[in-house]
């Protein structure tokens, strides 16, 4: 889609880069000649992904749980150590599970929120303050969900996600002094490793509800991703962006 060099010399920050969406897109970046550090919780998982994305460029990993504001800062100080400074973050890690809104116990509940909501701003404040702010420079993207309709099946992320698209818009203003771009992506159903937690019952017919007839693939996200943090968006923050096929206008989105 760019050409080859489009982010050489830039650093990128993925969270939940191991896997599924993140993984494509650290592997678009990479193609595209940043740097790229993946994060999450599971180190197998991470070792593996870097070994794979290493053919593409230099990958890096640190082990985060974005949920606990120590591992943040901890991501913090590995990129202070290998880079020095950081020019885009892609806040990718989240998920949920499904649940009918009155059988989401407080504990699953507040899981949630933590990990889609609270993380996504621990990550975002803690990396702006540490590179972003001082360098007057940065690229924040958040890959939240399709929210547009609410999130009947699971509210718990509904609610997450939508606080996150507002945060989007907040820090876009507040943050533009510093020349910071803030940008959201609300996927719809995407095939990526994801979806294999899901029951094949909520799975089946999905495509039927989409006016596109076919699910999203990570590509698909990736582009956009990259698109966003690219010199071609200059102009756009503040900005969520779905891609969904047209789901959100039209059909079920989720059901339990
Ligand atoms: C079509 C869809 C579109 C979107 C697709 C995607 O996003 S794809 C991307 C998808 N990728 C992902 O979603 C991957 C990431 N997702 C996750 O890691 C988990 O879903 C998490 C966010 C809950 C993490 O929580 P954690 O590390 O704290 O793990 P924990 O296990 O300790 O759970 C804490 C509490 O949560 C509750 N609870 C948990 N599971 C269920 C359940 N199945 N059922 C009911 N409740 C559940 C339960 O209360 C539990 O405590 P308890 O009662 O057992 O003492
Ligand atoms: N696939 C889809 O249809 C859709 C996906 N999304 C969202 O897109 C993002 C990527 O999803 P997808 O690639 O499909 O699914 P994956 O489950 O493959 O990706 C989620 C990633 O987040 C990481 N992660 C989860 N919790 C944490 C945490 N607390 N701290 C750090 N890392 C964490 C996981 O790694 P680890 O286990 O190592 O921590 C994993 O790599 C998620 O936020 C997802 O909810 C949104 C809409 C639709």
């Amino acid at each position: 889609m760019f050409q080859k060099d489009i982010f050489k010399g830039q650093k990128v920050v993925v969270t939940g880069g191991g896997s599924g969406i993140g993984y494509t897109t650290a592997k678009h970046f990479l193609q595209y000649g940043a740097e790229v550090l993946i994060a999450s919780r599971k180190e197998e998982k991470l070792i593996k992904a870097q070994t794979e994305l290493q053919e593409f460029g230099v990958c890096e990993y640190q082990v985060c749980d974005i949920r606990e504001v120590e591992s943040v800062e901890l991501l913090a100080e590995k990129v202070k150590s290998l880079w020095g400074s950081l020019d885009i973050l892609i806040n990718n890690a989240g998920g949920q599970f499904p649940s009918r809104a009155e059988d989401i116990k407080i504990k699953g509940w507040n899981a949630v929120i933590n990990n889609n909501l609270n993380g996504t701003w621990y990550v975002s404040q803690i990396l702006a303050k540490a590179f972003f702010i001082p360098q007057k420079s940065g690229n924040i993207i958040n890959i939240i969900a399709n929210v547009f309709r609410g999130f009947p099946g699971m509210a718990h992320t509904g609610a997450a996600r939508a606080g996150v698209d507002n945060l989007t818009k907040s820090l876009a203003v507040e943050w533009s002094p510093y020349q910071i771009r803030v940008n959201a992506v609300a996927p719809g159903i995407i095939k990526s490793t994801g979806l294999e937690q899901y029951p094949d019952e909520i799975l089946k017919g999905l495509s039927d509800q989409i006016p596109l007839k076919t699910l999203g693939s990570t590509e698909d996200v990736a582009n956009l991703t990259t698109f966003l943090a690219s010199p071609m968006a200059k102009f756009i923050t503040g900005e969520t962006v779905y891609l969904d096929g047209g789901q959100r206008l039209w059909g079920d989105v989720f059901k339990v």
